[in-house]
């Protein structure tokens, strides 16, 4: 069942002083699936927060429909928007807490204002600061905790209406790498034990792997591209998504670090991207071996995506030339990905 459709999107925005136009988002369509989590990625001023707020109906689209369920959005009068908006939960980089409420007093904030009594109230409160872990912080106030803490605050009080859908905008890009890896973590459990569908945008790769199962590449206002995690990061087909990769892996040289390998490798350099195939490797070494090819490995880097493997391997490449023309020939006619490096 599709959860959150978008449907040939458009929002074009009018600037305020002289009054010229910002496509934010052109013609974007993507299905989110009940119960997945869904990571879209995109530099800054990608288009990702005009998405969620289409999501969210806290904007209208130019052109195009968004449905999330059933209802088209941003047709909807502004009362059954928010009738609709308490299905879904928000998170917010900078947490967006109430400073002068307790913990227990934020995450009860929108019970109070769906109007659900007290006694209920405290109940889903107590359970929801265990499900984050925070219980014992119930009676403390959001400066006395750290950022990872405030950020399952954050999440518990998303999930007071119980929620079957939540949005997370950047949700981890104020904390460091194990408050992040946490809170990733617990969004992982968000997902699995309550059910809960999760839209994520992020700009940064290393999130979208930790949790998304299928992804969306933003640029530019513009679906780069979008499929499971391994597809779409381990055979990147636009620009957008090898520059994610490129960042988030160091797996491939950079052209200075390239420059200083030619100077100190005499051979012919060759990157090879790793497959995630049984033997990849062996089949490679004995590649080269049978044409009389050394091969030293100089730079790469192999990792991870949904326990798939990735990455690639850059190789000095020494011995009689018409060896390694043909040990390339042969490689590449078995479908290898191989880019030639001296330039
Ligand atoms: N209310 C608005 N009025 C005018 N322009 C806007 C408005 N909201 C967004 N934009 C423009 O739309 C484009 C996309 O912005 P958006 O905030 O959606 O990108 P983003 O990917 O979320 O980036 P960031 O991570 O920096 O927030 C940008 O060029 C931005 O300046």
């Amino acid at each position: 069942m599709t959860h959150v459709r978008l449907s040939h999107v458009s929002k074009t925005f009018t600037r305020g002083r002289d009054g010229g136009r910002v496509v934010a988002l052109d013609d974007v369509s993507l299905d989110v699936a009940e119960g997945e989590v869904f990571g879209i990625i995109g530099h800054s001023g990608a288009g990702k927060s005009t998405l969620i707020r289409l999501i969210n109906g806290l904007e209208s689209p130019t052109s195009g429909q968004v449905f999330v369920g059933d209802h088209e959005i941003g047709a909807l009068p502004e009362r059954d928007r928010r009738g609709l908006r308490r299905d879904i939960g928000m998170i917010f980089q900078q947490f967006n807490l109430f400073r002068s409420r307790t913990v227990a007093g934020n995450v009860a904030y929108p019970l109070k204002v769906a109007g659900i009594g007290r006694a209920e109230r405290d109940r889903r409160v107590a359970r929801l600061l265990d499900f984050v872990g925070l219980l014992d912080r119930a009676h403390d106030h959001p400066e006395q905790l750290s950022g990872g803490q405030k950020q399952r605050v954050g999440i518990a009080r998303a999930l007071a209406t119980e929620p079957s859908l939540l949005l997370a905008d950047e949700a981890t890009s104020a904390l460091d790498p194990k408050t992040t890896a946490e809170v990733l973590a617990l969004l992982g459990r968000v997902n699995r034990e309550l059910g809960v569908t999760i839209v994520l945008i992020t700009h940064e790769l290393d999130v979208i792997r930790a949790v998304a199962d299928r992804v969306a590449v933003m640029d530019g206002g513009r679906i780069a591209e979008s499929g499971t995690l391994y597809d779409v990061f381990a055979h990147p087909k636009s620009a957008a998504t090898a520059d994610f990769v490129r960042g988030a892996l160091r797996d491939r040289p950079s052209p200075e670090t390239l420059a200083r390998l030619r100077h100190t490798h005499g051979g012919r350099i060759v990157t090879v991207a790793i497959r995630d195939r049984t033997g990849f490797q062996t089949a490679l070494a004995r590649t080269f071996l049978e044409h009389q090819v050394a091969a030293g490995i100089i730079y790469g880097g192999i990792s991870e995506l949904q326990e798939r493997a990735v990455g690639s391997l850059t190789f000095e490449l020494t011995g009689p030339d018409e060896g390694i023309d043909a040990a390339l020939a042969a490689l590449r006619a078995d479908g290898v990905d191989l880019t030639e490096e001296n330039g």
